[in-house]
């Protein structure tokens, strides 16, 4: 299927590993089936959320090995509602690209694009992608006859973007540093379409701002977007809290310039453009004065870069399909400079909040902290940005520290290990606590000491709760600790069994009716009990049988061990103290 589909894209391309289709509303009538078998193979956990979209392309490396890759498509994180004009963040679709195994623990660099509705930021995405997938060659931008895939774009003046999604490939880059960094490219909902507020545009913008490191922004106005708050209070706030700028890469990107001969394409026309358009002017208004004062303490680095047009067949024809051939060669030029500006190992800007860096995993928790706040009937105030800011970087920390503990208790006592003495796994456990604790509060963190002792105290308990499933869990390693149950029940039936016939002989009947009668109930048990262990089934039956038979031996049968012990040593009994089994409530006492 996949081979007898492809020349339908492209006849001369080499097929590759890792193809998807999808489909596309601008190729409607070229290509209108999906190969489900296609998409049942490659469909990744990730790929759940996929959103419609086109075939997404490998870039063929002319004369060089095509890079081995999955399926990777856009997935939507961030959904719109455009009757109710809210915004919800669809958890497991983040969770899905961002907890992978290879990525979670590295630090993110997220790169996102934003700007006004219909002006190539899903376009211009796909050269990016292009770039990530073939970084390693100079021939990275593809051939002429390669159709642009990818993020889902189009032409025409309807929107295609809606809400936030990102790729579901996080790309793992090597710095020139030696370290290793996930890179996570975001598309957005653009701004001013007919069906959106002001606010749901100032919320996507503002939920870009926060979780990304590298902003391309395809507006000049942000004034407009972000009502001039964004850059001014929270920007002061931050400062406040943390001496650091909060946010840190910001490239203006201005699209189709046409005064070349005024500032030239690329970089430094565009940095001399910048400074002309943010220099303070007394006659202007206050508001825009204030941003113009203000953007500088609010990113560490901000640039503009100065794009050509791409041409008229690119801007026109209903047909383009994103080939270069019927793209500007200058285009092409800046583009090739322009997008390892912003993703060549080197430039890569790992995200930070609060002056310290954010792994794939933390980025879940910021997230979550701020489609929160943006969920409200208004803006949220600065503050309460700030705010779950510092929430969001506390509950990270809190999840990085229960990680370590996690990931230290399974090389003690995991699935794979043996049965360990209670002893050794709590000091294991005590151990492991302290330093989880000491890696929580090495972790730099916003919102004052107090704050932070709040969300110590909930890893203190969230690390208890855990100890006490590994408890359960080792227990379950026990043989003798599983046999309790029937020993119990065997035992109450062997002494029901001598007490009937003792009183029976005596003449004290009645009393031998009970214990035949609680004789029969233990031997009922012992026939369900052995059943549910067997077939798993009326689970909480058995739950109840073992709770009824730990009873039992931790009142009776323990007890008169303990005085036939006693006695035999010729001590008079003192209960012991039994210091585990109930682990829960055990922990729940010592609170
Ligand atoms: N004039 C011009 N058109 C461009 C440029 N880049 C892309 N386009 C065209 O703009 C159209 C829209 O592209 P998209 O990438 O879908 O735009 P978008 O900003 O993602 O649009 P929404 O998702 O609706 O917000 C396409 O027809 C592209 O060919 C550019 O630099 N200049
Ligand atoms: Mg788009």
């Amino acid at each position: 299927m996949l081979s007898s589909l492809w020349p339908v894209f492209n006849q001369k391309s080499v097929g590759a590993g890792g193809v998807f289709f999808g489909w596309h509303k601008a190729s409607v009538g070229r290509i209108s089936s999906i190969d489900t078998g296609t998409i049942a193979f490659l469909v990744t956990e990730a790929q759940k959320h996929l959103v419609p979209l086109r075939r997404t392309w490998v870039p063929p490396a002319r004369g060089e090995e095509l890079p081995e890759i999955g399926a990777a498509c856009p997935v939507q994180i961030v959904l719109t509602d455009d009757e109710e004009h809210q915004f919800e963040l669809d958890e497991g679709a983040l969770e899905s690209v961002l907890m992978q195994e290879h990525v979670r623990d590295l630090d993110v660099v997220v790169v996102s694009v934003a700007g006004a509705f219909r002006k190539g930021k899903s376009f211009l995405l796909d050269f990016m992608l292009r770039y990530m997938y073939n970084q390693k060659s100079n021939l990275w931008l593809g051939t002429d006859e390669d159709p642009l895939t990818g993020f889902s774009w189009r032409g025409g003046c309807e929107r295609e973007t809606t809400g936030i999604q990102v790729w579901s490939e996080v790309f793992v880059v090597d710095k020139p540093d030696g370290s290793k960094v996930a890179v996570l490219l975001v598309d957005t909902q653009g701004a001013f379409d007919s069906q959106s507020t002001i606010k749901d545009c100032a919320t996507v913008f503002a939920l870009s701002t926060m979780t990304s490191s590298v902003q391309v922004s395809l507006i000049l106005l942000i004034s407009k977007l972000m009502k001039g708050f964004l850059f001014t209070e929270y920007g002061r706030l931050a400062m406040e809290e943390i001496y650091r700028k909060p946010f840190q890469t910001l490239m203006f990107l201005i699209r189709d310039w046409s005064y070349p001969y005024e500032h030239p394409y690329g970089l430094e026309g565009g940095k001399r453009f910048l400074e002309k358009r943010l220099q303070v002017k007394q006659n202007q208004h206050e508001e825009l004065q204030n941003v113009r004062k203000h953007i500088h303490s609010c990113f560490s680095n901000i640039s503009c870069f100065l794009l050509p047009h791409p041409g008229l067949k690119v801007a026109t024809n209903p047909w383009f399909d994103g080939r270069l051939k019927d793209i500007d060669d200058d285009f092409k030029k800046e583009l090739e400079n322009l997008v390892p500006l912003l993703l060549s190992p080197e430039k890569l800007v790992v995200k930070e909040i609060g002056g310290s860096k954010v792994t794939c995993r933390d980025l879940v928790e910021y997230f979550k902290a701020y489609i929160k706040i943006y969920q409200g009937e208004e803006l949220p105030h600065p503050k309460s940005m700030l705010q779950a800011t510092a929430e969001a970087n506390n509950l990270a920390a809190v999840a990085g520290a229960k990680d370590s503990y996690n990931k230290s208790m399974e090389q003690v006592c995991g699935g794979d290990k043996p049965y360990i003495a209670p002893a050794d796994l709590e000091r294991s456990h005590e151990e492991f606590k302290q330093s989880s604790i000491k890696q929580f509060r090495a972790v730099k963190k916003m919102g004052g000491e107090e704050f932070c002792r709040r969300y110590q105290e909930q890893l203190e308990s969230e690390l208890d709760e855990a100890y006490a499933n590994f408890i359960k869990h080792n227990d379950s390693k026990n043989i003798f600790y599983a046999a309790r149950t029937p020993a119990t029940l065997f035992a109450v039936m062997f002494a029901m069994y001598i007490i009937s016939g003792v009183t029976g002989f005596i003449g004290l009947n009645s009393i031998a009716t009970v214990c035949n009668l609680v004789m029969g109930v233990a031997l009922i048990s012992l026939c369900i009990w052995a059943y549910v262990k067997y077939s798993g089934e009326f689970r909480e039956l058995g739950a109840v049988i073992d709770q009824v038979a730990e009873t039992l031996w931790e009142q009776v049968f323990s007890k008169l061990f303990e005085v036939a012990r006693s006695r035999m040593m010729g001590h008079t009994f003192v209960p012991a103290q039994r210091k585990r089994l109930s682990s829960n409530n055990n922990i729940k006492k010592k609170k």
